[in-house]
């Protein structure tokens, strides 16, 4: 009997080019190889555009952990895929809950104007820690394929964990910070919110008008990886720096400019941690995800991030170095958890039913 050919979303050997015409933005293109060899040029790259934009792309060829990223994102994806063809009930048993990110968020949970404008996007957020501690310790339940695909999660965790530290790690010698200081507030087996997150976006209904697929932001984390095959994420033209609690519009002027997928690369943004630590040394780019213009905003777009958070019981005051401006000494700072908390408050605005405070 001939085999049944399964309908899979998820098919990144067809998708068209990114089209031509739109305004796009110039990443630099820094080589993760290189920077596991020690190489003090692209090292300063890094820094150069952790300063500048907070964006680059990220070379996995000639590595393991980068040959990892490379081939297992799409075994990523896939698990992402065959959670999200679920009948919707089957997925809210898994739906995110209390303070917890983790599990499933169906499209349209969050509203992106004052108009009330449900986004489209799906999440399924798979935990760092759930992942690695032994399977009669995890959190919460976990669809059974994403139990059986424990091995190939851990080895992506840990890839990408150790990505994301080995550049945190860079930035905190080029500021005459103590890398063992960065180090220590992101030790894999302590309890962080890190996670793998699988994004659907459907395909883009008209021409002129953008769906949301997730509203401008700034991620809250240290370091995002993100690997993507669709165009749909843009970034702002212009970045602030403060590392507030804000609406997660953008507070100053600029437009948005979309990023190309680079084939055999990641994307490498900071996030608002990072720009804690530092004292606004470090930038977070403002970015958001709408479906990709021309042809490719036919498709079904996934993408795989991973998100390198502080350890939850680290606490969030500013790292000292002399690279970094010194601010006035912290009494009490907030916890990872307590100031995480306070920022997903200020997105909670965006949450149906809530009041939506000025100026979003
Ligand atoms: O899907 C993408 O390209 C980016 C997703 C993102 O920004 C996020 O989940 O924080
Ligand atoms: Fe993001």
């Amino acid at each position: 009997m001939p085999h049944k050919e399964e309908t899979r979303e998820f098919t990144p050997d067809l998708y068209p080019d990114f089209p031509e015409g739109f305004p796009t933005v110039e990443l630099q293109t820094i080589s993760l190889a290189k920077l596991l060899a020690g190489d003090a040029a692209e090292q300063e790259r890094v820094f150069q555009e952790c300063k500048g934009r907070g964006f680059f792309y990220l070379e996995l060829a000639g590595c393991e952990p980068g040959e990892i990223i490379a081939r297992d994102s799409h075994t990523m994806a896939r698990l992402g895929e065959e959670f999200f063809k679920r009948p919707f009930d089957e997925k809210m048993k898994y739906a995110w809950s209390g303070n917890s990110l983790l599990g499933y968020k169906h499209a349209g949970a969050t509203v992106t104007d004052k108009a009330g404008t449900r986004d489209k996007g799906e999440f399924f957020n798979i935990g760092k820690n759930d992942m690695l501690a032994p399977v009669d310790q995890m959190s919460r339940s976990w669809p059974e394929h994403v139990v059986e695909a424990r091995p190939v999660l851990q080895a992506y965790m840990r890839a990408a964990h150790g990505i994301g530290v080995e550049i945190l790690g860079i930035l905190a010698k080029k500021l005459g910070v103590d890398p063992q200081e960065m180090q220590r507030r992101h030790r894999i087996m302590e309890l962080s919110d890190d996670h793998v997150r699988i994004t659907r976006g459907p395909p883009r209904e008209t021409e002129e008008m953008p769906e949301i697929q997730t509203p401008s932001h700034t991620d809250f984390g240290t370091v995002t990886l993100l690997m993507n095959w669709l165009g749909g994420l843009q970034v702002w033209s212009e970045s602030s720096r403060t590392a507030i609690v804000d609406s997660g519009l953008p507070d100053v002027p600029g437009e948005w400019l979309w990023v190309k997928p680079k084939p055999g690369c990641a994307i490498i943004n900071l996030g608002d941690a990072a720009v804690k630590y530092t004292n606004g040394v470090l930038c977070s780019g403002r970015h958001r995800v709408i479906p990709s213009p021309g042809a490719q905003g036919k498709w079904v777009r996934y993408s795989v991030v991973y998100f390198v958070r502080p350890e939850n019981k680290s606490t969030m005051e500013q790292l000292r170095g002399k690279g970094i401006p010194e601010g006035p000494v912290e009494e009490n700072p907030l916890t990872t958890s307590e100031w995480i908390a306070q920022k997903a408050y200020g997105l909670g605005a965006r949450i149906p039913g809530k009041p939506i405070p000025e100026g979003l």
